[in-house]
């Protein structure tokens, strides 16, 4: 069962790779997420192993019931009362002051050497974080005499940490509302009596009893009528009123009760499926990030590095003691990598958690940055720009033949395919079995020493055994948002091209209507992909395709988008993104890519700036302790304020 907890307190992504290691290597969890920049940590394990999980982040001082972090708090204010008197009273007297400010330094400073001591006590050797520099600079504040800016150094951070877990609230929000925990037991209605029973236990075919408020654990197909919240997943907030036979997918809400028939086991469900996904991409590296991670693997000993030089220089061109000590502690503060390594991740979780729940799940957040080099949009015609839900019109057949049609047909997943088998079930006709093959438009099967051969042109035209024995008419559907999503394309300047495996008048009257750049017809799979191959070399596109004949192609372009059929498919697709049910989200996905880029830029720019910027003052002596911890702190909240912006971004 996935679990969220939240571990504010996690600060540093380079922390976070310890608890990582530890949950690992003591096999607590499959699937495990540590999201720093929320400070949520999604875990796939039993009751058994979370108790244990959360026994061990607690001993690393990052994971607190609520009342305890109420005490905690309770304790950092004291302090900062303390280090205020102290602060106020250091003129007047400065035994007192003093204590004051040794004091509240102590009680602020303590959850450092705690983090340290646990780091050290798992046989970290990697005990270069934030706590170690936090202690060695404040303590060489203190030994070079620099009281109030030393208490300062302890009083500043834990202040920090409050702002700090006030935005991370914040950022959870979109995060948890998708990682929401599933529902452990449901009501099974069995032998006309209700059972509860463990989630995990649910078969397809299960019937089972909802009351409202309750949030869909599997995939079910109702059985009586409801009222349902499916904003999780489709960011519409408006509840849809559903009828008996419609698919309700699990992580949305039940606003009134009902009874349902099971779908889809947990794992395959939606909700699983997504969270899931979700994990996975958050947990990917991004190549930025990796590259990130290398550079700061430099960055930090060079710094720690520069602070043992400038200590000896300090002490070799004749510095007081108590300077050299001042100069390097401020160095030392200065080395701790945080704001660069939340830069991308921090932007990461919040256009995450903000896309998924606008309907576009994320699988690869590199596509993110690539999104805003493409100049054209590919779109796929059946089951992308169509419905892929197909009615048959007229027949003109035997219900004997349709028997063979329908039997050839039941071994397809094309809607054609689903139109002519659903027909079929209308009257009733037996299915049997048979051998097929397909060759573009033409689809053949052997079936009890009968040769059935269907053509698709204008018509699905039908021979048994050579001889035309009738037709179906097949029309498809558009869908709503289709010609208004393309033009919005249009509008903000993409080239739209059409690729289908469909018979070319088809594809035309489509591409006229929709007033389309390009279309090109009777495309086979291997076809769509040679052709986005061969467009790549000249510009960079975007494919948007069902997942299903168009996986090749999807494959071969810039950056993906899938659509699949929620009745026939889990969400798990290869392509970059994955939309949930309508092309809606298209239309702000460009835009979002691109803030979400120059978000990761500003980050960087900012953490590295500022980082270079005292670097250098502190070498020629110029920054004050204090300065150091505000400017260490200030840019990794910056960092988190300014991702948190992409949160806020509206969808429609
Ligand atoms: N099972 C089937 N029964 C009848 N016709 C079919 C079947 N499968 C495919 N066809 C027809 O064969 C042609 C090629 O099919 P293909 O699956 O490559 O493209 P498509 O899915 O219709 O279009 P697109 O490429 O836009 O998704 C189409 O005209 C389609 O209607
Ligand atoms: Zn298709």
């Amino acid at each position: 069962m996935r679990t969220t907890l939240t571990a504010t307190q996690l600060k540093c992504p380079k922390c976070a790779v310890h608890i990582e290691e530890e949950i690992k290597k003591k096999n607590l969890a499959r699937d495990l997420v540590i999201d720093v920049p929320t400070g949520i940590i999604s875990v796939e394990a039993d009751e058994e192993q979370l108790i244990q999980i959360k026994r061990l982040l607690s001993q690393a001082g990052l994971y607190h019931e609520e009342h305890e972090e109420r005490t905690e708090r309770f304790i950092t204010i004291s302090g900062l009362v303390l280090f205020a008197i102290g602060f106020a009273a250091i003129r007047l007297s400065p035994p007192v002051g003093i204590t004051f400010l040794v004091v509240s330094s102590i009680i602020n400073g303590y959850p450092r050497v705690h983090e340290l001591v646990h780091n050290l006590s798992v046989g970290v050797l990697d005990i270069f974080d934030e706590n170690l520099l936090m202690l060695l600079g404040g303590t060489g504040g203190f030994i070079a005499g620099a009281y109030v800016e030393a208490a300062m150094v302890f009083n500043l951070y834990a202040l920090a940490e409050i702002i700090e877990e006030s935005v991370k609230k914040k950022a959870q929000e979109g995060l948890r509302s998708i990682l929401t925990d599933i529902p452990d037991s449901a009501m099974l209605i069995k032998e006309q009596q209700l059972v509860a029973v463990e989630v995990e236990q649910l078969k397809a075919g299960d019937h089972i009893r909802f009351t409202a408020g309750d949030t869909v654990p599997v995939d079910v197909v109702l059985l009586s009528p409801a009222l349902v919240d499916e904003s999780v997943i489709t960011g519409e907030s408006a509840p849809v009123n559903h009828e008996p036979g419609d698919m309700v997918l699990s992580g949305s809400k039940l606003l009134t009760p009902c009874d349902a028939e099971v779908l889809r086991p947990l794992q395959e469900s939606n909700l699983a499926q997504v969270q899931k996904t979700i994990a996975q991409t958050l947990s990917r590296k991004s190549a930025f990030r990796s590259w990130m991670e290398r550079f700061t693997n430099v960055y930090s000993p060079l710094v720690l590095i520069s602070a043992v030089a400038v200590f000896l220089f300090g002490l070799l061109s004749g510095n007081a003691f108590s300077v050299a000590v001042y100069r390097s502690s401020v160095l030392l503060l200065i080395a701790c990598p945080c704001s660069l390594l939340l830069a991308s991740p921090s932007a990461v979780s919040a256009a995450v958690s903000t896309l998924a729940r606008q309907g576009v799940l994320v699988r690869n957040t590199d596509a993110l940055e690539k999104l805003p080099q493409v100049g054209t949009v590919i779109f796929d015609k059946t089951g992308t720009i169509t419905t892929g839900r197909m009615k048959i019109t007229e027949a003109q057949i035997s219900d004997e033949h349709l028997a063979l049609v329908a039997s050839v047909e039941s071994y397809f997943k094309h809607p054609v395919a689903d139109a002519i088998v659903a027909y079929a079930a209308e009257k009733n006709i037996v299915l049997k079995e048979a051998k097929v093959r397909q060759n573009g438009n033409v689809i053949t099967g052997e079936i009890e020493n009968h040769q059935v051969e269907l053509t698709m042109k204008d018509l699905l035209q039908v021979k048994v055994d050579g001889m035309d024995v009738g037709f179906f008419k097949v029309e498809e559907e558009l869908r709503d948002e289709a010609p208004w999503v393309i033009q919005r394309l249009k509008d903000q300047g993409y080239k739209i091209i059409i690729l289908s495996g469909d018979q070319h008048e088809k594809v035309e009257t489509l591409a006229r209507q929709l007033k389309v750049d390009e279309y090109y017809a009777n495309m086979t799979p291997e076809g769509k992909q040679a052709f986005v191959k061969e467009l790549e070399k000249r510009e960079h596109c975007l494919m948007v395709g069902d997942g299903l004949n168009d996986a090749l192609a999807l494959s071969e372009a810039h950056v993906s988008v899938a659509l699949p059929d929620r009745r026939i498919k889990t969400i798990v697709e290869t392509a970059d993104f994955i939309l949930s049910g309508t092309l809606t989200p298209l239309v702000n996905l460009p835009s979002y890519a691109q803030s979400y880029t120059s978000t990761v830029k500003t980050n960087v720019g900012l953490s590295l700036g500022i980082k270079v910027a005292i670097f250098t003052t502190s070498l020629l002596g110029y920054v004050a302790l204090p300065l150091a911890v505000v400017a260490d702190e200030g840019t990794a909240l910056l960092v988190l304020l300014n991702s948190l912006r992409l949160t806020s971004r509206a969808s429609h």
